[in-house]
């Protein structure tokens, strides 16, 4: 169960996806997907693998296009805008990458110096690099920077892409597996993080996983993604507290795979 998380306020909807459908040939992937996540909310989608979580969190990032349906962030329908305020709108967006996505041949300073001035050219040297030390004290990596990521383990170098994403000061941020590959320490701590991130920075997140530790520990609501559609949603405890077939599979499959 998630320990007590921030006030999740239900009266604003920063994410809205109504009937969303996207099949690629013959094949169906998203059905009909709607959701609804509130400020200050995490919701984490749970499916299996192939089950069209990364095809969606790509159509919420603007990505990759739906064949039908619609999807509005922070009140604006993603399909009605402009290059130049689909741009802007993205700065409002974090997406913290499976790869951590970080630009091997610069260090930590320079891979968050480099979003930052491009998108604050209002902030003089000393801010740039307050900013930069602040950001990395909050992930616990103030001590890297100014290694390579090649130097870094691969939780370190998740945690560093997230600081890379909240130096912006994301209001919604999509995060596509974040334990991804990490051994069961590390993903508690990313799970962690994710959780003091929520708090620290007032964010509203979509979390796509298959850990089910990380959707334990993370989600304020989990929503299950099989054969296309959102089949199940609550509570961790009211979500696997059934004898869905489709949910125990799930679960077996997941104790299989630890
Ligand atoms: N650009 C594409 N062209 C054709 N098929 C695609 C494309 N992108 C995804 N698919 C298909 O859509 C289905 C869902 O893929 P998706 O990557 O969303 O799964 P996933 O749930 O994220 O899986 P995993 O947990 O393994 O990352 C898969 O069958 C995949 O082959």
């Amino acid at each position: 169960m998630k320990s007590a998380g921030p006030k999740i306020d239900r009266n604003t909807i920063v994410i809205s996806i109504k009937d969303l459908q996207k099949s690629f040939g013959e094949m169906n992937v998203l059905r009909g997907i709607d959701l609804d996540l509130y400020k200050g909310e995490n919701v984490v989608i749970l499916g299996r693998s192939g089950s069209g979580k990364s095809v969606l969190i790509k159509i919420i990032a603007g990505l990759l296009k739906p064949d039908s349906g619609m999807v509005k962030l922070l009140g604006s329908e993603i399909n009605n805008l402009d290059k130049k305020e689909l741009l802007a709108l993205r700065l409002k967006i974090g997406f913290s990458f499976q790869s951590s996505a970080l630009y091997d041949g610069m260090s930590v300073w320079e891979n968050l110096q480099f979003p930052l001035v491009r998108n604050r050219r209002d902030l003089t040297k000393k801010q740039v690099n307050e900013t930069i030390e602040q950001v990395l004290n909050d992930v616990g990596l103030l001590q890297t920077i100014d290694q390579m990521p090649a130097e870094l383990s691969g939780g370190q170098k998740k945690r560093i892409g997230i600081a890379r994403m909240l130096i912006l000061h994301p209001e919604i941020i999509l995060y596509d597996e974040p334990t991804g590959g990490l051994d069961p320490v590390t993903c508690v701590e990313i799970n962690n993080l994710i959780n003091k991130v929520q708090l620290q920075y007032n964010t509203s997140s979509i979390i796509i996983t298959h850990d089910l530790s990380c959707a334990k520990s993370t989600g304020d609501r989990i929503v299950m993604l099989s054969d296309g559609i959102f089949f199940r949603q609550g509570s961790f405890e009211e979500v696997f507290n059934t004898d869905d077939e489709r949910v125990k599979s799930f679960y077996n499959y997941y104790i299989l795979n630890q």
